[in-house]
């Protein structure tokens, strides 16, 4: 960020009220050094109703860095860090942080650091002990909530989350300025966080906001715009089905999300302020550029156990498994704008399977004809058939407790080898008087009897979940549970639906259904937590950790609203602190997860931010020197894990130097180490591409395979493939264009058109052949490698003019969107590709719903 952008953001942050603001490391430039100057003269002397931050500049202990001996250490070599910090408080410490650098900590090892460190240390009663979490397994917010309760009195955090790596625990929004774009799904200030996508939860939301909102969007800024009459910003809207009931969306004024607060509701008094943001913007991709060093590498994983046990429905013969059962297809596709295809649905459950899940949940059956086919088909064809370690996963189907549901359900999954029907019905108060306006015993005998139903069909495997239990009274859902066990259930799972919990909390919840649910040694409890709070994965951990032994999660964590707990959080922290937790583990081949997770990036059109913990571009970057001088010196330094664990390989590892020269098979062994497992048709097509770029560009960077593997594989069924395009622009008139587009027969169609620039002339001259009019709604393009010679990436969000419209709550019509993403070096061919990608996915799904 630029010494002006600093100070306008350490403005900002004085008007948020934050206490103290660390506004650089003045040692380590001159430009910092000035900025933290200029940040204390204006912003550290300016009372706002009273209260001036302070400003503080962050330095190393040059003579004894005792930076590192901060984080989690072995309890043995705990007083050295009691010693440490006593010392320091000795020589006039005001205040002690506690920094989790690697963002190793799970919240109870973190916490009881804080208690410990208050227990033992001379003279801590006289300091403030600090937090400072990074995030690298997804757990930043609930560790430091953690430290917090167990008595930090000064918790460190970004706006947004942003930091190294993963970045930190969040307060929020920098996006403008510093770059980094937060997804869609991030809590809180992501453009999904109050939206709402499926038919249930909009019924709920028409009928009383609190069935799916904990918190107005308003008290952190974000006004609706049908409320405030206004229609700007993102149309995040796309059911896959018609409703009854007139649908719901917020649309939000496009500069709101620049103004919230991650801690809503002890902010909630303080004034909104905004900062315009309609494009992703983040542009390069950091990935992995490390020269191969010979340091040692991370730790590696203690082997817990690695059988998968015998599929029982109701009973895991190895007490430490735990079932992975992904929801990507089912709560993930009800992300605003996640809309999949039949064929990205199959594509995405066959890497579900490879990844090794237990369960794949593959969407809801009753919602429409095409779900019903999308999930038939997955069961088919992705249930039926066994792994390289001879796992088959249960395919399973949501529907409501009513026999049409379930008979849809039953019909979509019976052809698997492991079927399952999971059936669902809400036991809150709040969602039983407004939403269902039933009462408990009407309550009890649905779910009661729908199981009942369900196993009458003739599946042994049926899964009950009393929807928002995190909100439910305990007596009354020890009860229901107790019904639906009797009546059949084998998995009973334990939705957070509004994301309403802590990690103390829901981790309490499934201790005390464990405790006092009559017949529930019979069963799994199985937990799903949704993200609003940004502790989903501490959620889903602490479930584990007392007794749940199926965790439900989706790849990236996309999912209604802020998204559900990430398979890749949860399973990697189940991987490095298995132990911890008690001996769990799962059966997750984890160097499948970035292809899974490149894969659902791409269908879903959701992009996970560059801090994202585990998947996100600079998951492994480090870009501050002190990191990196510790990672030339040992890896382990600033890396809990290794990318190549989760199928990220570092630049060069091989040796191999793709170029022009190279062949297939360089091309798919490189691919390979890249975590594309990619043959046949698509290589070849991949091959040309490649070979295209390489004819121009002296080095192919692994950034740049991934864009054109990207580009190439992750496009929707192919409509209309572009050919050729021609553009002419510049200063002296207007900007012209000739696109060529071939259609399914292998007609070529050229059509010419005029534009204010070469893209828009391209678009126009695109629509001339395809005739399907559309609306541009999100165009952005980023660099994917440095210098002159980079591909560029594109990435845009189209609307139908015609036709894909469904009603929102004020009344109006609003258009499904369909995103579409390209690479080339050339900016005009990736916009183009981009166009029409989205085009393409928005005539697929037309033409697979008339049919
Ligand atoms: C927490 C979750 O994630 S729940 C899953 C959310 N997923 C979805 O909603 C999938 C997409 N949804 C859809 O396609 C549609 O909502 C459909 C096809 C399922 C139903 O559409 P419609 O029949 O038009 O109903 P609509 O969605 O408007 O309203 C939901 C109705 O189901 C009822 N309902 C909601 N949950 C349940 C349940 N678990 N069991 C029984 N009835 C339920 C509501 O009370 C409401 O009934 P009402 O009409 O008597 O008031
Ligand atoms: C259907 C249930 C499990 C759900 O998605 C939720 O409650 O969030």
């Amino acid at each position: 960020m630029s010494p002006n952008q600093k100070l306008a953001i350490a403005h900002q942050l004085a008007k948020l009220g934050v206490d103290i603001i660390e506004a650089g490391f003045p040692a380590s430039n001159k430009a910092d050094l000035e900025t933290v100057k200029l940040i204390a003269q204006e912003v550290g002397n300016d009372s706002n109703d009273g209260w001036v931050p302070v400003i503080c500049g962050l330095a190393r202990c040059n003579k004894n860095d005792v930076d590192k001996a901060w984080e989690a250490m072995p309890e043995d070599q705990r007083e050295f860090l009691y010693e440490v910090l006593g010392e320091v408080i000795k020589a006039g410490a005001t205040t002690l942080c506690i920094p989790d650098t690697v963002g190793y900590n799970w919240p109870r090892e973190f916490g009881q650091l804080i208690t410990d460190i208050k227990a033992n240390t001379p003279g801590v009663k006289n300091v403030v002990v600090s937090t400072h979490c990074h995030n690298d397994l997804g757990l930043a917010t609930a560790n430091t909530l953690e430290g917090g309760y167990m008595g930090a009195r000064h918790l460190e955090v970004t706006i947004n989350g942003i930091g190294e790596r993963a970045g930190n625990a969040s307060l929020e929004e920098v996006e403008d300025y510093s770059g980094m774009r937060v997804q869609p799904h991030k809590p809180i200030v992501g453009a999904n966080a109050f939206a709402h996508e499926s038919g249930i939860h909009q019924d709920g939301i028409l009928k009383n906001k609190s069935t799916y909102e904990i918190m107005c969007p308003e008290d952190i800024g974000i006004h609706r715009s049908n409320e405030a009459g206004l229609t700007l910003g993102k149309l995040s809207f796309s059911s896959v089905t018609s409703c009854k009931h007139v649908l719901y969306n917020f649309l939000f004024m496009s500069q709101s999300p620049a103004s919230t607060i991650a801690m809503a509701a002890s902010l909630s008094h303080i004034p909104t302020f905004f900062s315009p943001t309609t494009t992703y913007t983040n542009p390069i991709r950091t990935l992995l550029h490390f020269k191969p060093s010979l340091t040692q590498s991370p730790k590696s994983f203690p082997i817990l156990c690695s059988r998968r046990p015998d599929y029982i429905p109701n009973h895991i013969p190895n007490p430490n498994y735990v079932r992975i059962f992904d929801t990507t297809l089912r709560d993930g596709e009800q992300s605003p704008g996640a809309t999949m295809t039949t064929k990205e649905k199959l594509d995405i459950a066959r890497q579900l399977a490879k990844l090794g899940v237990d369960i794949i949940e593959a969407g809801f059956p009753a919602s429409s004809e095409a779900d019903l086919e999308a999930v038939k088909l997955i069961a088919q064809e992705v249930g039926n058939v066994a792994g390289e370690d001879g796992h088959v996963p249960v395919i399973c189907g949501l529907a409501r407790c009513n026999k049409n549901d379930i008979d849809k359900s039953w019909e979509a999954v019976k052809d698997a080898k492991f079927p399952r029907i999971h059936t669902f019905i809400a036991t809150s108060e709040i969602h039983m008087q407004y939403k269902l306006k039933m009462s408990k015993e009407q309550v009890v005998e649905k779910a009661r009897s729908m199981v009942a139903y369900a196993r009458s069909l003739g599946c042994n495997d049926v899964e009950f979940s009393p929807e928002d239990a995190g909100r439910s009274e305990r007596e009354f859902l020890y009860e229901i549970l107790g019904e639906v066990i009797k009546a059949g259930a084998t998995t009973l799972n334990i939705p957070d639906t509004v994301g309403y919990n802590w990690p103390r909390e829901f981790g309490q919840l499934i201790a005390d259904i464990k405790a006092n649910t009559p017949g529930i040694e019979n069963v799994i409890i199985s937990t799903h937590c949704q993200n609003d709070l940004g502790l989903s994965t501490a959620n889903t951990l602490e479930g584990a950790y007392n007794g749940a032994r199926q965790l439900e999660v989706t790849i990236n964590g996309i999912g209604e609203r802020a998204g559900n707990a990430s398979l890749e959080e949860v399973v990697m922290t189940l991987k490095c602190k298995g132990e911890l937790l008690g001996g769990l583990y799962t059966g997750i081949s984890t160097r499948h997860i970035v292809m899974a997770s490149k894969m659902v990036e791409e269908y879903s059109g959701l992009q996970v931010q560059p801090h994202k913990a585990i998947v996100g571009a600079n998951a492994f970057a480090h870009e501050s020197g002190i990191h990196q001088d510790g990672m030339l010196k040992n890896k382990s330094t600033y890396e809990i894990m290794s990318p190549e664990d989760i199928g990220l390989f570092r630049s060069n590892e091989s040796g191999l130097t793709l170029g022009k020269l190279s062949g297939r098979h360089a091309l798919k062994a490189k691919l390979f180490e890249l975590g594309y497992d990619i043959d046949g048709r698509e290589l070849n097509d991949l091959f040309w591409r490649f070979k295209s770029v390489a004819e121009m560009k002296k080095v192919i960077t692994d950034d740049d395979l991934i864009a054109l593997v990207s580009d190439e594989v992750f496009q929707p069924c192919i409509v209309w493939k572009f050919g050729d395009v021609q553009v002419t622009c510049g200063t002296l008139g207007l900007s012209t264009a000739t696109v060529k587009l071939i259609d399914n027969d292998g007609t070529e169609h050229i059509s010419c058109s005029t534009g204010t620039g070469p893209v828009d002339a391209a678009y126009k001259a695109v629509d001339l052949t395809v005739k399907a009019p559309v609306k541009l709604l999100e165009y952005s393009m980023s660099a994917v490698t440095a210098g002159i010679d980079a591909i560029a990436s594109t990435r845009v969000v189209i609307a139908a003019e015609n036709y894909h419209t469904t009603t929102h709550a004020s009344g109006e019509q609003i258009a499904r969107t369909y995103s579409g993403t390209g690479a080339s070096m050339d900016i005009v061919i990736s916009s183009v590709r981009a166009y029409v990608g989205a085009i393409n996915k928005m005539l697929g799904l037309k033409k697979q719903s008339t049919s």
